[in-house]
């Protein structure tokens, strides 16, 4: 009985004490303003944290938010923070939502005191994030400035070489990869300059960089597409490798064929694979060489410079080895429609003066010493004339992929088929496989084609349409065939009146030097 009188009184004294603990939190939490509490936590927390420290075989290395500049958060900071908010936020309890600086969605991060787990290779550490207040009595300007945050690392010491050395290296590693997949990609474009003056934001302006083309939706060969695809993951991947054979982290593409087969779309599918950004230089904008070497300082790593039309964006073509008076005849035409390009584009950009770029400029542009600023980058030229550039240009090493995007193919024609109109097969497609290998035809106008004309798609009508501008297609050819072996027999009917007219000439020029001679005769 007495037993179970002192254990009531003692389950009493407990309850009561509960009671006491929850009403001096219940007033902690209502009248105690915030940074107080904030203060006594992280003094309560310092103080257990020195004693239990002196036993303890764990070690510690805090990273402070501000270290110096009070403006500017430290990178370490920031780098983990991005870390832990996204390998942390399936575990943390605790979770802050913020807005990264050019990012493309909210990021989570852990909150204010909060502790998570974080486990590598076998070795499991602590991440704790932590504010306190600093003692200045200052009044400040600045809202939240004696606020300070930083984040503690605990491991045991027995792993004091292998974090120091490997996780930490990992972890700035992830943290900007993570940074880097979270940001909101960028097309940008070189501004041209204004008397002597650039806008404030510098050589690029951009624009945010949304578009949806991907291999996926590119007409080609697919052996061919793959092969792109695979040496660029690789490149990607290859930084270790261009370290080790001492070239810089860069790979050259050129891309060439006729209008209309998916250049421009390529580069857009390669900048979405690899979630790079796209500096797309206006080399007539460019003023000398001295600038393009600027513009190539000012471009950011993970990243694409693409110089679309390269043989009209200059005179590059000057320095070309010499060609044969044939050659040249062959090419008048192409040059005079080019030269009309290049005033157009120069037109364009109200620009009377040429740029003074050369083409060393370029050279060194491409694989100078300046190019290794930056790292894993791609450099692209798109043109219609590959024969009309300097060899030097797009040898191996600047150029070092050479992709011909040609004529549409039957294979080709599945893809844009299965995308434009979500068929893998018809009844017509023997017929178009065959009026592909009859006639030549660009991916643009088979895509044109195939594109429905009204809001309902019917696949027939899609098909009928291609396969009508394809017989047209056919019979534009023959007659050009046919137009040309007219001219070619017009031309040698001329040649042989023409031989002929000279043989009667020599022959009556002959008769009256004949003539001329017996009468000279004694
Ligand atoms: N191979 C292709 N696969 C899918 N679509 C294509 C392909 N080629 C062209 N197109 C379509 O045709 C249009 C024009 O293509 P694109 O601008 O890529 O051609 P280009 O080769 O860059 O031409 P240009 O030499 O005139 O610059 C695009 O809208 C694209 O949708
Ligand atoms: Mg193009």
């Amino acid at each position: 009985m007495m037993m179970m009188m002192s254990t009531n009184d003692m389950l009493m004294q407990l309850g009561s004490l509960l009671a006491t603990i929850m009403f001096i939190k219940a007033m902690y939490e209502q009248y105690l303003p915030h940074h107080w509490r904030d203060s006594i936590r992280s003094f309560l927390y310092r103080y257990t944290e020195r004693f239990v420290r002196i036993f303890s075989p764990y070690l510690d290395i805090t990273f402070e938010e501000y270290t110096g500049d009070r403006f500017t958060p430290s990178e370490a900071y920031i780098t983990i923070e991005t870390y832990l908010g996204e390998k942390t936020s399936k575990k943390a309890r605790g979770l802050k939502g913020n807005f990264i600086k050019g990012g493309k969605a909210l990021v989570l991060g852990l909150a204010d005191n909060e502790e998570v787990t974080d486990e590598y290779q076998g070795v499991k550490v602590w991440w704790t994030s932590r504010k306190s207040y600093s003692k200045s009595q200052t009044i400040s300007w600045f809202p939240g400035t004696d606020e300070k945050r930083n984040y503690q690392l605990s491991f045991h010491g027995r792993y004091r070489e292998f974090i120091t050395k490997t996780y930490l290296n990992y972890i700035l590693e992830e943290g900007k990869a993570i940074t880097i997949r979270n940001r909101q990609r960028k097309l940008f474009t070189n501004v041209k300059e204004q008397s002597g003056s650039y806008s404030r934001g510098g050589l690029w302006s951009h624009v945010e960089f949304k578009h949806p083309a991907t291999f996926d939706h590119l007409g080609m060969e697919e052996s061919k597409k793959n092969t792109i695809k695979n040496d660029l993951v690789r490149f990607s991947k290859a930084k270790d490798y261009y370290a080790k054979i001492g070239k810089p982290w860069k790979r050259g593409y050129l891309l060439y064929g006729p209008p209309g087969t998916g250049k421009s779309t390529m580069i857009v599918a390669i900048a979405n694979l690899l979630e790079y950004d796209i500096y797309d230089l206006e080399l007539t904008a460019v003023k000398d060489n001295t600038q393009l070497r600027r513009l190539l300082i000012e471009t950011s790593s993970k990243s694409m410079i693409v110089i679309e039309d390269i043989d009209c964006s200059l005179d590059l073509t000057g320095q070309r080895s010499s060609t044969t008076k044939n050659d040249k005849d062959k090419d008048t035409k192409e040059d005079e429609d080019d030269k009309e390009k290049v005033k157009k584009k120069l037109k364009e950009e109200g620009e009377n003066k040429k740029s003074e770029v050369t083409l060393s400029g370029l050279l060194n542009f491409i694989d100078g010493i300046w190019s290794a600023v930056g790292e894993e980058r791609l450099i692209i030229f798109t043109t219609n004339h590959i024969e009309k550039l300097d060899p030097a240009l797009i040898r191996t090493g600047r150029m070092d992929v050479h992709i011909e995007l040609s004529h549409c193919c039957f294979e080709a024609f599945k893809v844009l088929a299965n995308n434009y109109l979500d068929v893998t097969s018809h009844p017509l497609f023997e017929k178009i496989e065959r009026l592909l290998e009859e006639t030549k035809m660009n991916p643009s106008d088979v895509a044109e084609n195939l594109m429905p004309k009204s809001l309902e798609i019917v696949v027939d009508t899609c098909l009928e349409n291609l396969v009508k501008a394809l017989e047209k297609s056919k019979m534009d050819d023959q007659l050009k065939k046919d137009e040309e072996e007219k001219r070619e027999k017009e031309k040698a009917k001329n040649e042989v009146k023409e031989e002929i007219k000279v043989e009667e000439q020599v022959l009556a020029n002959g008769e009256i030097k004949h003539e001329e001679d017996t009468k000279n005769k004694p």
